[in-house]
């Protein structure tokens, strides 16, 4: 069980920027998916999240076809984007709330889930606050915590270690690992690679839209000599 990415054209509109692009990411690891700017890293995130039409291809989770059956895909997705996305009318607690009934989670254990969270991100006595009162770090870890309230089988994660603080990407790195664990599969994409290797699994290496190495992460000196930092 897995999320399979197989023959991937796309891009937006009439502009293709992916092209032919396949790899896995098994249940249970980590795939970093790395590139320069405008390689292609979140055109694919979009792809894989339903909110562009591949021209070519198809994207299957655990069996499920994304264009055949999206509900039921995308209902095993937990995206963390660069970007936070936040209802600035909704405070922390309503948008914990909208994810348990979006995802149609328990709520006593989701908020036994949540509560748990909260304290790690140290967000636990702002419950009330809406999101105008919170820095960029504090409006990324409450998608973090709206993400790992879920039990969702595959987390994308979209260049997580920018804005946050050493303590929080520390605290981010130990819940990875603890959904690893139980079998679940994440796409993490960065620049900051030395932070991840360490948890990452394999490796897909994207240039100009087109997967130009992949493989385990401990080769990844060796494939992509050209991202290594100091090399080269
Ligand atoms: N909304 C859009 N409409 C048209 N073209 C786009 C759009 N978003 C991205 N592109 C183009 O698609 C290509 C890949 O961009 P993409 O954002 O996927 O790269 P990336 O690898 O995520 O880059 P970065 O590391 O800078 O975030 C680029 O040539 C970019 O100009």
């Amino acid at each position: 069980m897995s999320l399979k990415v197989n023959n991937l054209s796309g891009g937006y509109g009439q502009l293709t920027v992916l092209r032919d692009i396949s790899f896995t990411v098994p249940n249970g690891t980590l795939t970093a998916l790395v590139g320069l700017n405008g390689s292609g890293k979140s055109t694919t995130i979009n792809h894989i999240i339903g909110l562009l039409n591949p021209k070519q291809g198809t994207i299957t989770l655990n069996d499920c076809l994304l264009t055949q059956q999206p509900i039921a895909y995308k209902a095993q997705i937990a995206y963390i984007p660069e970007q936070p996305v936040v209802y600035e009318e909704l405070t922390l607690k309503e948008h914990l709330s909208l994810t348990m009934a979006t995802y149609h989670l328990d709520e006593k254990i989701a908020w036994e889930q949540a509560d748990k969270l909260l304290k790690i991100f140290r967000l636990e006595d702002k419950l009330n606050w809406f999101p105008t009162h919170f820095s960029k770090g504090m409006r990324q870890k409450v998608m973090i915590v709206m993400a790992f309230i879920t039990d969702a089988k595959l987390f994308i994660i979209d260049e997580p270690f920018l804005g946050l603080d050493v303590i929080a990407v520390n605290d981010l790195l130990t819940l990875i690992d603890e959904r690893k664990k139980q079998g679940v599969a994440f796409l993490l994409t960065t620049h900051v690679l030395h932070t991840i290797e360490k948890h990452a699994d394999q490796f897909v290496y994207l240039k100009d839209g087109q997967v130009a190495a992949q493989g385990k992460m401990v080769d990844f000196t060796s494939l992509v000599p050209e991202l290594t930092v100091g090399e080269g």
